[in-house]
């Protein structure tokens, strides 16, 4: 194996069924004469040479032929364990089509039905009862190359929940985006699945359940694994980059703090999710003509994602000039209880830094049940931008959205909760309630929607476009940490792109399929982001250029030669 990234000629010692089985080395029909000859290969594979666009055609016309998108994600399963080349091929050129199978919303039910598409196996399943093997397991010299790792312990899949051992499809899904998306080699890529058991009931009863059939550990035993594994990762792989991946509000903030100093880590939901939000915010208030300073935001969620992007705001409200205490102020979170807020409830966590004092909301009005609901936050609040990561569809309710559009001439509102059915409101109630003057950003994609004799575009807020980049950025200057300024410096980048600049009625960020160009901006301004602060190698912006593009892996067929 070993393809070298990018070399002209790769080497190999593998022929005949061998070679065909690696995925990435394996090219189906687009073997050559000379190479059938050179690998064995004749009579295993059908007469008919094909090349790279051939086979791009041939899979799409497959891929369109099958009734639901459940049967199109596995089948693009199927090919990236068979051939990986041109899974990415056919990912890189229809990337519009082929995001929302491969990624949110289709990997969530990719997750839920996981063991009944579990045929090979991708990625590493750490498991408790293996946890003394796990240095072991990590050990396979098939990992040298490794430098990009997604883990998950499935226990909050996008808005889900508990998914167990299928939370494996979350792991596969992101890295794959960090190859269509970053040009990250695939063979650096390593998804990792910590399977601590699931409390998923259904899953435990189910008998085709691939995952280890028992309740969640927890506590102590939870901790101590966990710590086992980041202390074998980072014996193993000093140089990687390791990123969490839907594990739940507890446990996400927690981790994240206890290793963030210890590795080159982040959390995609808490920092990315954060940085893209931001982005789009920036973005969005361009196009209202207000300053950030000005914003009064409403969460709804306040779990480790809303105090991610809370945290984030404040940091840019701060070096846009406001005191640490008045960029607080600005911000109102509602969880399950209600607004947080002092004097109401008790208040603990990240979420206590951004409660609302019982002075600010003395006259407020409670509900029967004690609490502040989001009706009342906006009647009081009269927030200019409603951000929704709370996994509860319908939370952006008609009185409060038509509420705020009464207060505000141009409401930004975020329902960013995947997928598509946990998303907070659909756009078209919120073009409708808004007389089309929201600006809206989902995390799952959604179609434009038709007001007037205008279609108005709506723009996925989706950390797809914020951790590629970072990647890129981290493996180009070999990061030793990633800081929260460099989440900053990303979602700053991806303003930067907005096509919103030039025509207010363009969307916020630019089209999925400029991704790619989009994570190069990024990884560019994250990189020397690192820099600045010391947590990467410095060199010139040029050669910083020359270094990301050197990095990206382009999906094509390479020669090869026996030894
Ligand atoms: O995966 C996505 O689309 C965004 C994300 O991290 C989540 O919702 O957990
Ligand atoms: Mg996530």
């Amino acid at each position: 194996m070993n393809p070298k990234t990018n070399s002209t000629v790769i080497e190999t010692a593998l022929s005949g069924v061998d070679l065909i089985a690696q995925p990435l080395l394996n090219k189906g029909t687009a073997f050559t004469e000379a190479e059938r000859d050179a690998f064995a290969l004749h009579g295993i594979l059908p007469p008919s040479i094909g090349n790279l666009d051939d086979q791009v055609r041939r899979r799409l016309t497959v891929l369109r032929s099958f009734a639901t998108n459940f049967e199109r994600y596995s089948f693009l399963r199927d090919l990236q364990d068979t051939n990986e080349t041109l899974f990415y091929a056919l990912l890189i050129r229809h990337i519009e089509e082929l995001l929302p199978l491969v990624y949110t919303p289709t990997v969530g039910e990719g997750c839920q039905r996981f063991s009944e598409i579990w045929r090979r196996p991708r990625g590493l399943f750490l498991s408790y009862p293996n946890r003394h093997r796990m240095r072991d397991i990590l050990a396979d010299p098939r990992f040298d190359q490794v430098r990009v790792i997604v883990v998950s312990d499935g226990e909050r899949i996008l808005g889900l929940g508990d998914q167990g051992a299928g939370g494996m499809g979350i792991s596969i899904g992101k890295l794959s985006l960090y190859t269509a998306c970053a040009g990250i080699h695939p063979a650096s890529t390593l998804p990792i699945l910590l399977d601590v058991g699931t409390n998923n009931q259904e899953r435990l009863d189910n008998p085709l359940y691939v995952g280890w059939r028992n309740p969640r550990i927890s506590g102590e035993d939870y901790e101590a694994f966990v710590e086992e594994f980041v202390s074998c990762i980072a014996e193993r792989f000093p140089n990687a980059l390791l990123q969490w991946e839907d594990f739940a509000g507890a446990n996400a903030g927690r981790l994240l703090a206890r290793y963030r100093d210890r590795l080159c880590t982040f959390n995609d939901d808490i920092q990315g999710t954060a940085a893209v939000a931001a982005g789009t915010l920036m973005a969005a208030i361009r196009v209202s003509g207000s300053s950030l300073t000005e914003q009064r935001v409403v969460l709804v969620g306040a779990g480790a994602a809303g105090t991610g992007i809370a945290g984030l705001l404040v940091q840019a409200m701060m070096d846009a000039g406001l005191s640490q205490g008045e960029a607080r102020s600005r911000f109102y979170l509602i969880d399950s209880k209600g607004l947080v807020a002092h004097g109401l409830r008790p208040v603990e966590g990240e979420r206590a830094q951004y409660a609302q004092s019982a002075e600010a909301v003395a006259d407020w009005q409670l509900d029967q049940a004690g609490r502040i609901e989001l009706l009342d936050v906006v009647r009081n609040a009269r927030p200019s931008v409603l951000i929704g990561v709370s996994g509860q569809a319908g939370a952006f309710h008609q009185a409060a959205v038509r509420m705020m559009a009464e207060q505000v001439a141009r409401p930004i509102i975020f329902p960013l909760s995947n997928p598509t059915s946990r998303s907070e409101a659909t756009p078209a109630d919120l073009v409708a309630w808004t007389e089309g003057r929201a600006l809206i950003g989902t995390g799952s994609p959604f179609p434009p929607v038709p007001f007037g004799d205008r279609l108005i575009p709506i723009t996925q807020t989706n950390n797809s476009y914020i951790f590629p980049g970072v990647g890129l950025a981290v493996l180009a200057v070999h990061a030793r940490r990633i800081s929260d300024a460099m989440f900053m410096a990303a979602g700053r980048a991806l303003a930067e792109l907005s096509p919103a600049r030039n025509d207010s009625h363009a969307a916020l960020l630019p089209p999925v399929d400029q991704l790619r160009e989009v994570a190069i901006a990024v990884a560019f301004e994250v990189a020397r982001q690192a820099q600045t602060e010391g947590l990467g190698e410095t060199c010139g912006d040029e050669e910083l250029r020359q270094r990301i593009q050197d990095l990206v892996w382009e999906p094509v067929y390479r020669p090869y030669r026996r030894v």
